[in-house]
């Protein structure tokens, strides 16, 4: 059956190479970092660097295609002189003319009559003259944004100062009955927006629950377009049937004190390696948009997968059994632009998340809109 299949297809392979290539870039990766464990053939690292070239990730390319070189053997079906092509155009695209009239050169020795490399080598000699940049192609150094950088745990001093004033207590949910013999554990983790985390919020055996209603049921996330590139995991939306399902939606409710009137279904979601959700909001201004997002964390991760909001700064790390709530939309009904979040590629391990979104109606008397501007 596997061979009828024909598992993987190229579409699996491009997808696996694509996500390495986002890990690269975001924790500032080289490929015998991530190569330390299982070293990849010469083949599999040249068909890495093709990916990142038509990514247009002219380094990371360059820097595949180098890796294979000096891994090629009499076996490899890639052969020396297309390495040497790709990494002189890969040189050149990312702007290093030296580096790339050398691999230019090297391809000469080996077939010195080629009229198109010839025709290259004259052209590259030509942009020498009037091209002066001249970048380190083999040092990693890109420019990050803020969403990189909060994602390897970089803090910025002014964000960590103002995280240090922020403090933690018991809450009943302003006197739940529910909560008033085992208050949650709430602890501000951003002023404003304000973000909350709730500690303990599911128990272990919740989760495993959880985990297996889900698992044969997980298909690969989707956006309008088909599967999803800015949203590489794999989610199920659980109906409250499972009684489960209703007791956390309950639990949700007391904590936050407001209705799950009108909510979406709980959406499971399971990220693998690589796996991430890039930049977005939750809310829109749309009629009934999604008030506020309640996310749960099922699992630690052993490195990578936080949360991060690039806008205020803050990086929320995965806490097993925890979960963070926030406010998409001001009171006014308008998108805080602040909320805009992302979960960063996992780098070890996996993660699990439960999401409950809870929508606008149902919550007038719970937290009243406002007609001003500001607030
Ligand atoms: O996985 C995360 O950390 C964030 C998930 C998220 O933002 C979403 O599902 O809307
Ligand atoms: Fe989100």
């Amino acid at each position: 059956m596997l061979e009828y299949a024909q598992i993987p297809q190229e579409e699996d392979l491009n997808g696996a190479a694509s996500g390495l290539i986002r890990l690269q870039e975001i924790y500032k990766l080289y490929p015998h970092n991530i190569t330390k464990e299982t070293a990849l053939t010469a083949d599999e690292a040249y068909s890495v660097g093709l990916v990142a070239n038509t990514e247009k990730k002219f380094q990371l390319a360059f820097l595949w295609f180098l890796y294979s070189l000096e891994r090629l053997t009499e076996y490899s079906t890639t052969t020396r002189p297309v390495l040497l092509y790709y990494l002189s155009s890969s040189a050149y695209h990312f702007g290093s003319l030296p580096v790339a009239i050398y691999f230019c050169q090297q391809y000469l020795n080996l077939d010195p009559d080629n009229d198109v490399v010839n025709a290259l080598l004259n052209l590259l000699l030509h942009s020498l003259q009037e091209r002066t940049s001249n970048p380190d192609i083999f040092t990693l150094n890109t420019e990050s944004s803020k969403y990189e950088t909060l994602c390897r745990g970089e803090v910025d001093e002014r964000t960590s100062k103002r995280q240090r004033a922020l403090s933690c207590r018991y809450s009943t949910g302003g006197g739940n009955p529910r909560l008033m013999y085992a208050p949650v554990k709430e602890e501000a983790e951003w002023d404003n927006p304000q973000i909350i985390r709730y500690h303990d919020i599911i128990s272990d055996r919740e989760i495993e629950i959880l985990k297996n209603i889900s698992r044969p049921l997980l298909s690969r996330s989707k956006t309008q377009g088909g599967v999803s590139k800015i949203r590489t995991s794999q989610g199920v939306f659980l109906e409250e049937d499972y009684p489960v399902v209703a007791r956390v939606s309950q639990r949700i409710a007391d904590v936050t004190g407001l209705s799950m009137d009108s909510v979406q279904d709980f959406f499971v979601q399971n990220y693998g390696i690589g796996g991430r959700y890039e930049p977005h909001y939750d809310g829109c201004d749309d009629e009934n948009g999604r008030i506020a997002t309640f996310l749960i964390y099922m699992s630690d991760v052993e490195k990578g997968g936080a949360t991060v909001f690039p806008k205020v700064g803050v990086a929320l790390k995965p806490i097993k059994g925890s979960a963070v709530f926030w406010y998409n939309l001001h009171k006014n009904g308008q998108v805080d632009l602040y909320t805009e979040h992302a979960g960063c590629p996992v780098f070890r391990g996996n993660k699990w998340v439960a999401n409950k979104w809870i929508h606008e109606y149902g919550q007038e008397f719970r937290r009243p809109c406002s007609l001003s501007y500001w607030e």
